[in-house]
């Protein structure tokens, strides 16, 4: 590759992964993609995938291109955010379609590390005859796929941990009441991450006292599939997460039966049960989960190493007593104020390819 190219690569896989990143919440358990086609430093076609099941971003980026741009495809650029696909899926593959359309070159951000595609995009493309330039803008690509690889590459979901603690860091009163620590505008920020998850999980004592609803009401999306741990089925089935209004997986030691709605999911043990409930997570095919609590239950994750990232409020508040918020060690990522509650972001420390875009 020419060394001046690289800053025009980025500048456009810029665009891709800005494309990709509007598939957020529609497109789980695949990956968010973007495709940007460019000749002569001139966009002819931008697509990006848009919903789970339907057509991959390089597909829509060449549908976008006018008529009288065709022409110009072996003389231009594919910028993709991820490896294209060589397998038959929901949809043709689309190295097919690019070696089709006989495009120039293609520049990649991430090779894809799903058995079914890894590598195997990029030989046939350069078995085509076509140029390839990959790893341009990687860091970014994988962060804002952080869910897809976590799912392919650690077979459990990408698992998000949020609460919200008081200044002297209790998540509650010792009289379970929770209610509220953060203030509206942070809760509505929860409203839009819960859109942005296929599920939510809550732990027994939370289930029991907050009797939450764990849907979107203050944002727009999707409301995501409700899993609670109640390994000894405690819960009275007239709480709301029972309700039938979207479904609840029950995480239990003591039944399997399946209703309309509701699931409950027996494990073997206790001791295995944490482990269990991950595979059978991945087995159906739920990518990302948000842990809203509570103290107990978030522990435990944390304790076996099962969380990606931890997302947690600080009020203003004090209680003086009461259950005390998780512990935990991390890398801070990111931090905001909003209004008086301060969001602190955390990553693993051991998640060098996370931090390696923090601390650039
Ligand atoms: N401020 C905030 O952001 C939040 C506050 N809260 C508050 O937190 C309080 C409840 O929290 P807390 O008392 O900590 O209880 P939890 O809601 O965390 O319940 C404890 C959970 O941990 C499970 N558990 C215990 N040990 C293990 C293990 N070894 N493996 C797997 N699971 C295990 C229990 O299972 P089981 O019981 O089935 O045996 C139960 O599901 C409430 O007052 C609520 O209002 C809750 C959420 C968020
Ligand atoms: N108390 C508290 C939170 N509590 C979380 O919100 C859940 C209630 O969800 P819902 O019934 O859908 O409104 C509750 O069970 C617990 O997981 N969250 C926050 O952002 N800030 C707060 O101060
Ligand atoms: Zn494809």
């Amino acid at each position: 590759m020419i060394h001046n190219q690289i800053p025009t690569d980025i500048h456009f896989m810029r665009r891709a992964l800005e494309l990709a990143s509007l598939g957020q919440g529609s497109v789980s358990p695949n990956p968010m993609v973007g495709c940007v086609i460019v000749h002569n430093n001139r966009i002819i076609g931008e697509g990006w995938h848009q919903k789970y099941g339907s057509w991959h971003a390089e597909v829509n980026a060449i549908h976008s291109i006018q008529e009288h741009d065709l022409e110009l495809l072996p003389e231009s650029t594919v910028y993709v955010t991820l490896e294209p696909c060589t397998h038959f899926g929901k949809t043709p593959p689309c190295s097919d379609l690019l070696i089709e359309k006989k495009v120039r070159r293609v520049v990649i951000a991430n090779v894809d590390t799903n058995p079914l595609v890894g590598g195997k995009g990029i030989e046939k493309l350069k078995n085509a005859g076509i140029e390839i330039t990959t790893g341009i803008l990687e860091k970014e690509a994988r962060w804002l796929n952080r869910r897809f690889f976590t799912f392919i590459e650690k077979s459990r979901p990408y698992i998000i941990l949020k609460w919200a603690q008081t200044a002297d860091h209790f998540i509650a009163r010792l009289d379970f009441n929770s209610r509220w620590i953060s203030n509206d505008w942070s809760r509505r920020l929860v409203h839009k991450w819960r859109g942005e998850e296929p599920a939510i999980m809550v732990g027994t004592t939370t289930a029991q006292y907050d009797n939450p609803r764990l849907n979107v009401r203050d944002w727009t999306g999707e409301d995501p599939v409700r899993i609670v741990i109640d390994r000894h089925l405690r819960l009275s089935p007239s709480l709301h997460l029972f309700d039938q209004t979207q479904t609840t997986l029950c995480y239990n030691l003591k039944k399997d039966e399946s209703r309309e709605y509701i699931q409950y999911i027996k494990c073997a043990s206790e001791s295995t049960f944490l482990a269990e409930m991950m595979v059978d997570l991945h087995q159906r095919k739920i990518q990302s989960v948000i842990v809203e609590g509570g103290s107990k239950f978030l522990q435990e994750l944390i304790l076996s190493d099962l969380w990606d990232e931890v997302r947690v409020f600080t009020s203003d508040q004090t209680f003086g007593t009461g259950i005390a918020a998780p512990a935990f060690g991390g890398t801070l990522i990111d931090k905001i104020s909003i209004k008086k509650d301060q969001l602190l972001v955390f990553i693993p420390v051991t998640d060098s390819y996370k931090q390696s875009i923090y601390t650039r």
